[in-house]
């Protein structure tokens, strides 16, 4: 679901916006082979070559002016309507790179904008120089009690290629007998879209170890 701009609302100046990745010359033909392997048919959410990419209409990017959430001052990404458990909200575009290239893990080890795609062949997608909507989302931590989205993976059809995406979390156990209006499933237009980093992102920025990945720690090993 998209609006007609070319840029959402309150997107950054400096800050290129993407409707398809940016490729790092450094990805191998072996990597970017193991990215356009399609995963086994159910085992992802597939979307179709048809979908329409650009700005979302079911999210909005707001900035943060509240003294009491941890990322005040920034911004986040809110609900623009009414979304269902398990929806798709928006796919994680950024600049596609390699963890076992020297010069790629120099330019994205910093990022607090970096996923993995896939770990095992050391590609990941960092929205930090460039991206989309997806950026902008928060962990829940000093929030909210709980995340109510999260990363998965996705088989881009267009593209033909692996990527992430934000989806609404799907309904919790128990929690249907309370629907109506304090439902605990979905998320209500206006509220935060709030993911888990992992422990992992709050603890490589506590000063320990940053994930950088299987082939980055076979090459600084040797
Ligand atoms: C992927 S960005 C999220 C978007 C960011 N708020 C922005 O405006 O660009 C990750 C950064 O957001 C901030 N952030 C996100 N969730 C946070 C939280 N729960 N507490 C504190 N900072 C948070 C941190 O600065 C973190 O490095």
């Amino acid at each position: 679901m998209v609006n007609r701009e070319t840029k959402p609302k309150n997107w950054p100046s400096s800050l290129p916006y993407l409707k398809v990745p940016r490729y790092s010359k450094n990805l191998t033909p072996e990597q970017l082979q193991l990215v356009r392997q399609q995963p086994r048919a159910g085992t992802v959410h597939v979307i179709p070559a048809n979908e329409p990419r650009g700005p979302t209409s079911v999210a909005k990017i707001t900035p943060i002016v509240n003294p009491s959430h941890p990322a005040n001052g920034q911004a986040g990404l809110l609900a623009a309507r009414d979304l269902k458990p398990g929806q798709l909200i928006v796919q994680y575009i950024g600049e596609l790179h390699s963890s076992c290239s020297a010069e790629d893990v120099a330019e994205h080890s910093q990022s607090d904008y970096d996923l993995w795609i896939d770990r095992d062949a050391g590609v990941a997608v960092d929205a930090s120089r460039a991206g989309c909507e997806a950026r902008f989302v928060n962990d829940f931590r000093g929030v909210a009690d709980r995340p109510n989205a999260e990363f998965r993976e996705v088989w881009d059809a267009a593209r033909k290629e692996r990527g992430i995406a934000v989806f609404v979390l799907p309904e919790r156990k128990g929690t249907k007998a309370r629907s109506g209006p304090q439902t605990k499933s979905g998320i209500k237009k206006g509220s935060e879209i709030l993911v888990s980093y992992g422990k992992g992102f709050w603890g490589g920025r506590n000063g320990g170890q940053t994930d950088a990945g299987d082939c980055n720690e076979q090459q600084t090993s040797s």
